[in-house]
């Protein structure tokens, strides 16, 4: 990767297939020849991550001269994908990745392996046949947590979901990841062709199996005999995937334009921190991922739990309690000291007891190394990215954390704190008294039980689908309690300061 320290004016040049050879020579780009790249995975939900990660990876081995056979073909699923695809097919599959160090220094590439881009809603036969075709060997996913489609209460797939729904009339034309993918199982068993690997990078624990037992439910409801053809034939390795990865602002677009002379429609920006663990467990083969820096292991599980019960949490420990306050940003959160000694808590006392033994990995470094993460200033990952959509992310990555701790009589009181902070940051007013654009699919449900909480402090708590039986348990309900009161009486920045008072006088 080349880079800049001294940035200069420069008519900025269109990216695309037949420009990119002429841009200023500190840009990286793609050294191999991409007319010979074939396509051997298949990506769902083409965001920033994917470019800033998996994209990455591949185009490392591309250029290493590796890995010819596995370009990747993007595939939007969704009405709002159009956009995506619509840049990245104009600019021939083409992007930028900015890479941001804390000093300020920033590092430009063009990443040249994602060779064709689909808009799965204009043809979706299309896509099937794409899945379908004996080259495609991995069909790789970053849908969210929420594309997973599992019920909060039962853990299992939720086939009430309206577009599951219509996906599972006979003969339908596939409208949901669920429904491209099982429909491209079939016709590969049909035609004798090995099936796909199914690879998801979402921030889901055992993201493999969830990703098996949710695609097998689904084509249990349409073939039976499909979803036990799958049982035994597909394989759904699980990952850990890492790297911060923020919304690509308006300004990310024009400093590239006048620093490094791209003009990029929609580049992506991320820290200069990436991990990538792996199971080492594929149907029909793999790029040799190794050779780009990618960790094959055995048992992906302690590694995927340190990163959702850590990093994770820990980003939901600073986003509200941060919002509260006046932050927006998480390097403005991770800068002060106060939250700092807050979020070392949480990890050290908290999220890390939970874990068990990960393999070569000295835990009090990760914990220290995660704020210096956050901290990055460049990155400006904003806190309403991290608040977003929490419904599907402190139920899977906190209150595990909580159940844990409550079983083996390990503390609790800053995750209930944490708790208390989203139903306070629920509430939709800022301690500003400023609104709050509250983003979340149930949006609506966890206002309105944050509305109630005048009357009945414990409303929040009581949903069962995200909290379980949280509500039940005394110990966490008076810590809870206690928490919320706080907030609402002193604040967020109070409420920390007095909480580390406490813990000072032990
Ligand atoms: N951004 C990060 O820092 C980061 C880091 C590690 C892992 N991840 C994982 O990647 C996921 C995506 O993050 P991102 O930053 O790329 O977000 P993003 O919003 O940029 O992209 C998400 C993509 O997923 C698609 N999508 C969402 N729901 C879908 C569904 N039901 N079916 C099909 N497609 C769907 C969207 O249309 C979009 O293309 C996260 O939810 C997380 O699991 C993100
Ligand atoms: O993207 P999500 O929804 O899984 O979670 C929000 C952040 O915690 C997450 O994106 C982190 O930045 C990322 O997991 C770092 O690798």
């Amino acid at each position: 990767m080349t880079t800049t320290d001294a940035p200069t004016a420069r008519t900025p040049i269109s990216l695309s297939q037949s420009t990119y050879a002429a841009l200023p020579p500190e840009v990286g780009r793609p050294a191999y020849d991409r007319a010979k790249v074939t396509v051997g995975i298949v990506h769902f939900g083409v965001g920033g991550f994917h470019r800033a990660h998996q994209a990455m990876y591949v185009d490392h081995l591309l250029n290493n001269g590796l890995a010819l056979d596995w370009g990747i073909c993007g595939v939007g699923a969704l009405p709002q994908d159009r956009r995506i695809v619509d840049t990245l097919t104009e600019q021939d599959g083409l992007y930028t990745l900015v890479v941001k160090h804390p000093d300020g220094h920033r590092e430009a590439r063009v990443i040249g392996s994602i060779v064709e881009m689909m808009f799965a809603p204009d043809d979706p036969r299309a896509v099937v046949d794409r899945l379908a075709d004996p080259r495609t060997r991995i069909v790789s996913l970053t849908i969210t947590e929420g594309g997973y489609v599992v019920n909060q209460v039962t853990g299992e797939f939720d086939a009430a979901d309206e577009a599951i729904r219509a996906d599972l009339v006979e003969g339908a034309t596939p409208r949901t990841v669920f429904g491209y993918v099982v429909a491209a199982l079939a016709a590969r068993r049909e035609s004798g062709v090995p099936p796909f690997t199914v690879m998801s990078c979402d921030n889901l624990p055992g993201n493999g199996d969830v990703a098996r037992r949710m695609m097998t439910a689904f084509a249990r409801l349409k073939d039976p005999s499909l979803a036990d053809w799958m049982d035994e034939h597909v394989a759904f390795p699980n990952c850990m995937v890492d790297r911060i990865t923020p919304v690509t602002a308006e300004e990310d677009i024009d400093r590239l334009a006048e620093e490094f002379g791209v003009e990029d429609g929609w580049p992506v920006v991320c820290e200069p921190f990436t991990q990538w663990v792996l199971e080492d467990h594929f149907t029909d083969g793999r790029p040799p991922l190794e050779e780009a820096g990618v960790q094959l292991v055995p048992d992906v599980v302690p590694y995927e739990l340190m990163k959702l019960r850590l990093l994770n949490a820990s980003h939901q420990a600073l986003c509200y309690l941060g919002y509260l306050s006046g932050y927006r940003y998480a390097h403005d959160v991770c800068q002060d000291p106060l939250f700092v000694d807050f979020l070392l808590g949480y990890m050290e006392h908290e999220g890390s007891p939970t874990l068990p033994e990960v393999p070569g990995v000295d835990l009090g470094a990760y914990r220290h190394e995660l704020i210096e993460r956050f901290a990055n200033p460049e990155v400006r990952d904003t806190l309403a990215r991290l608040c977003a959509e929490s419904s599907d992310r402190i139920p899977k990555w906190l209150v595990p954390v909580i159940n844990r701790n409550l079983a083996g009589g390990g503390e609790i009181d800053r995750s209930a704190l944490v708790v208390a902070s989203w139903a306070r940051y629920a509430e939709g007013t800022d301690e500003q008294g400023d609104p709050i654009e509250v983003v979340d699919r149930i949006r609506d449900r966890v206002m309105a039980a944050a509305a109630r909480q005048e009357s009945d402090p414990l409303s929040f708590l009581r949903d069962r689908d995200l909290f379980g039986d949280l509500v039940d348990d005394d110990r966490f309900t008076a810590s809870y309690l206690a928490a919320l009161e706080s907030l609402h009486t002193r604040g967020a920045r109070a409420t920390l300061e007095a909480w580390e008072a406490k813990t000072a006088r032990g």
